[in-house]
């Protein structure tokens, strides 16, 4: 049912907005496509400190993939690297071959953390993306409700998106993410403040967005919820890569030690 929801709340025609603006317009983008999404000695630094380092990483679409480490290691300034929203300082970032360009920001969407929503009611919040994607009135409401329902808001499409709860707020920034079905969906730690509850309402959402084909690049802190949605996983490490494996490789024997370190609950960089 929710697979379904979603594809009919993703249309194939017009475009969509995320969080951070990003949209997807399959019929404006042509063959366009965002992936793989290649990083190639991508570094970065600030303050006199070398916080990332990537020789090379690539993201192929299919199952979720993960960023795992512990905290300062680097896993939100690489998405933010690899999602384009902060400019690398040297190497490269490509999407299906291409550098970073109108076309394939139009793909991507990304969900932080915190959760952004509009000074609006929550139907509104979502009419704001629809409406910057380009989809016609005579198709909005239909689509609001549709995407209201999936994110269980529907009884509160008149209510001020900032007075819904955090849990609210958060599925209310991913059915807006989600409006138009990007190709590439980025999630900063997106249930690091919700209760289990509310946790497995987004992990649900995030379930079906993957069942339409959405690429999902995840950072999180609960490895309860790595091993429910990873493919597979990245660890980092101080900014670098440690190790690159499929999820149940990761999890059952880690080949880096810093990650069975990690897993054991020690305390790590
Ligand atoms: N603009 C900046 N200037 C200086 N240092 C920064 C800047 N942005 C990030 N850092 C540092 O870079 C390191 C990596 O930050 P990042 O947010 O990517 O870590 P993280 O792995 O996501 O950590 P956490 O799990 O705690 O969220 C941290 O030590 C952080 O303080």
């Amino acid at each position: 049912m929710l697979d379904r929801r979603l594809a009919d709340a993703s249309p194939d025609e017009p475009p969509a907005v995320g969080v951070s603006q990003a949209a997807t317009d399959r019929r404006a983008v042509g063959g366009t496509t965002s992936l793989p999404i290649v990083m190639t000695d991508v570094s970065y630094s600030a303050g006199g400190r070398d916080l990332v380092r990537i020789e090379g990483l690539r993201i192929e679409a299919g199952e979720p993939t993960v960023i795992l480490g512990p905290n300062g290691a680097g896993k939100s300034l690489t998405l933010r690297l690899m999602h384009g929203l902060l400019e690398t300082q040297s190497g490269s970032v490509a999407y299906g071959g291409e550098p970073m360009s109108a076309a394939i920001r139009l793909r991507q969407a990304m969900v932080f953390q915190r959760p952004v929503v509009l000074r609006r009611s929550v139907a509104a919040n979502v009419d704001f993306a629809l409406k910057a994607c380009g989809v016609g009135w005579r198709d909005r409401k239909r689509r609001i409700a549709d995407l209201l329902a999936l994110g269980d808001l529907a009884d509160k499409a008149r209510q001020r998106a900032r007075s819904l709860s955090g849990g609210e707020q958060q599925r209310l920034a991913l059915v807006r993410a989600i409006a138009c079905r990007p190709e590439v969906l980025f999630l900063d730690e997106p249930t690091s403040s919700l209760d289990p509850t509310s946790t497995r309402k987004i992990e649900d959402l995030i379930q079906g967005v993957v069942a339409v084909g959405t690429k999902v690049v995840m950072v999180t802190h609960d490895m309860g919820q790595a091993r429910r949605i990873a493919g597979d996983i990245v660890f980092l490490s101080r900014g670098r890569v440690a190790e690159r494996s499929p999820a149940d490789d990761f999890f059952d024997r880690p080949a880096s030690k810093v990650a069975e370190a990690f897993l054991a609950g020690e305390l790590v960089e």
